[in-house]
């Protein structure tokens, strides 16, 4: 049995442009119904239920916004394609983020307008003709649930650990803005999940079944952005053997995440406002322009902002791209996080390598809180990868923060503060009074006065020599006995090889028996 023809009500007063509207739909295969004001639509709505809506903006009883409004408030569940007149910019944007899917800016282009409207029925319920379905460059089939492939809307959601006030802004707002075409722009600092945020994004999205095409706006050379973005055809420049897709037509479809858009050079900016206004890019070489059905989400650790302010990025790009904005707080800003974040990265990390999850104690989770974590989840993630290769069986061995080195450094004499409880005074500073775990995560404390050591330019350096000289004074002391230099030092052996390794220090031939243990 076949399923009916999605439908569609579409809203315009002006009688020709309603009835091209409705000729271009009904060859397509949908339902169409059509109003001409705010009020006829209404009882449309009344009478019906629909997949899609699409209104003109002025409407002489009002405005499409109106629709818009009325259909969030009352829960449907109708996609709204919103048309807005040429060049009002602000008017498309107001209408995305009252919860639009999409708009289309008139006079409308008729290949735009099927391919949007194919974008808005998918997902609904109702059946797109195939026509409509192929162009729009999906092969789910349109009543399938979204997230198929990244294992469902909500497994992409769990992957984003946390059970924050914070993160759970980020998942409600994930789940309610994946469904539409608004553009995303998510902030954080580096580390802080910005690209796992663009895949819940998208895995939650009725693009799930299309790609996910991620590139790194940071990371491409100048002269080769426009090709990248794109595409180009054959000959266009040296080495162009053949036409090449570039990032746009690749994720036709689906989703494109542009990481790091403020390091976007401005020329690149002004070409990268124009394809997501037209919705069409110019390949290299070509004539023709090609229309492309892609959703922007895009990300950067800078105050964009004020890139906008000092003219570094432009305000019409950053206008577009930030319709819905998620901001991602750093990790010293939800520390609650940390016990459930080193549980999934642990688990993660020992699957990866097939290996028992270790154990996570309180003690292991007080060492870890002691970092900064400046470098957020990234840096976590690191951390926990090495506890586990220095683990000595199942008990993880979390490398000391650099201040609490510093500390180690500076007060060798004192074995408590070179224990492996010390880990938890990483905050405090040389001559500083060991913190407990409850002061972790703080800012560094003050030197202790008296303490006259002179400030480094470069703190690692510095602290790698002063770790190095510490460590080969006690390898002599103990006649290169790794073991006993270990233990004077008050840390296991692995990791007094790791240490020496790391630090590249020579160590004569030792004899120590247990050396080769591990
Ligand atoms: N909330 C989280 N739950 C689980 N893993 C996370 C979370 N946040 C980040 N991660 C993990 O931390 C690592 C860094 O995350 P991601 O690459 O998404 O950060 P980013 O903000 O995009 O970083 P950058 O700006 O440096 O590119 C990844 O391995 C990611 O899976």
């Amino acid at each position: 049995m076949n399923a009916p023809a999605a439908s569609i009500l579409v809203v315009d007063d002006e009688p020709d442009l309603r009835t091209l509207y409705e000729l271009t739909l009904l060859r397509e295969g949908y339902r169409v119904e059509t109003a001409s004001s705010v009020q006829e639509a209404r009882d449309q709505l009344k009478a019906h239920r629909f997949d899609a809506v699409i209104t003109d903006m002025r409407l002489p009883d009002g405005f499409g916004m109106e629709l818009l409004q009325d259909l969030r408030d009352q829960q449907r569940r109708e996609r709204c394609v919103v048309m807005t007149a040429y060049g009002s910019a602000e008017n498309a944007v107001e209408a995305l983020r009252a919860g639009a899917f999409d708009y289309l800016t008139k006079p409308v282009d008729l290949k735009q307008f099927r391919s949007v409207v194919a974008s808005a029925i998918q997902g609904t319920g109702g059946v797109p003709p195939p026509r409509a379905a192929r162009s729009s460059g999906s092969n789910r089939p349109a009543n399938a649930p979204a997230g198929n492939e990244f294992g469902g809307a909500n497994a992409a959601l769990d992957r984003l650990v946390g059970e924050s006030d914070a993160i759970r802004n980020v998942k409600q707002r994930v789940a309610k803005v994946s469904r539409g075409m608004a553009p995303v722009l998510i902030h954080g600092e580096s580390g802080t999940g910005k690209e796992l945020v663009a895949q819940a994004l998208h895995a939650s999205s009725q693009r799930a079944d299309g790609p996910l095409v991620a590139v790194n706006c940071g990371a491409i050379p100048e002269n080769l952005l426009e090709a990248e973005f794109f595409g180009a055809r054959k000959g266009s420049y040296t080495g162009a053997s053949q036409d090449r897709d570039g990032y746009f037509q690749a994720a036709r479809g689906g989703t494109l995440f542009l990481d790091e858009i403020g390091d976007l050079p401005l020329a690149m900016q002004s070409k990268l406002l124009r394809a997501i206004q037209e919705r069409s890019v110019r390949p290299l070489g070509s004539t023709q322009e090609e229309t492309v059905d892609v959703r922007i989400v895009s990300a950067t650790h800078r105050d964009l902002a004020a890139d906008v302010q000092a003219g570094r990025f432009r305000q019409d790009l950053y206008y577009r791209l930030n319709v819905i904005e998620i901001v991602i707080p750093p990790l010293r800003e939800r520390r609650e996080d940390l016990p459930a974040l080193c549980a999934a990265l642990l688990t993660r990390i020992a699957n990866e390598s097939g290996m028992p999850v270790p154990q996570l104690t309180d003690q292991v989770l007080n060492a870890i809180a002691a970092h900064p974590l400046t470098g957020n989840v990234r840096e976590l993630e690191n951390l926990l990868h090495r506890a586990v290769a220095l683990s000595d069986g199942d008990e993880l061995q979390v490398d000391a923060p650099s201040g609490a080195a510093d500390a180690l450094m500076t007060r060798p004499a004192s074995p408590s503060l070179a224990t492996e409880g010390s880990a938890a005074t990483a905050s405090s500073s040389a001559g500083a009074h060991a913190s407990s775990p409850a002061d972790t995560g703080q800012s560094p404390q003050p030197l202790a006065s008296g303490c006259t050591v002179p400030l480094p330019s470069d703190l690692q350096a510095w602290l790698d020599q002063q770790e190095r000289e510490i460590l080969i004074r006690a390898l002599k002391e103990s006649g290169f006995n790794r073991t006993a230099t270990a233990a004077r030092l008050g840390i296991s052996l692995r990791q007094i090889r790791y240490r020496i390794a790391r630090l590249n220090i020579a160590v004569p031939n030792d004899q120590d028996p247990h050396d080769d243990l591990g």
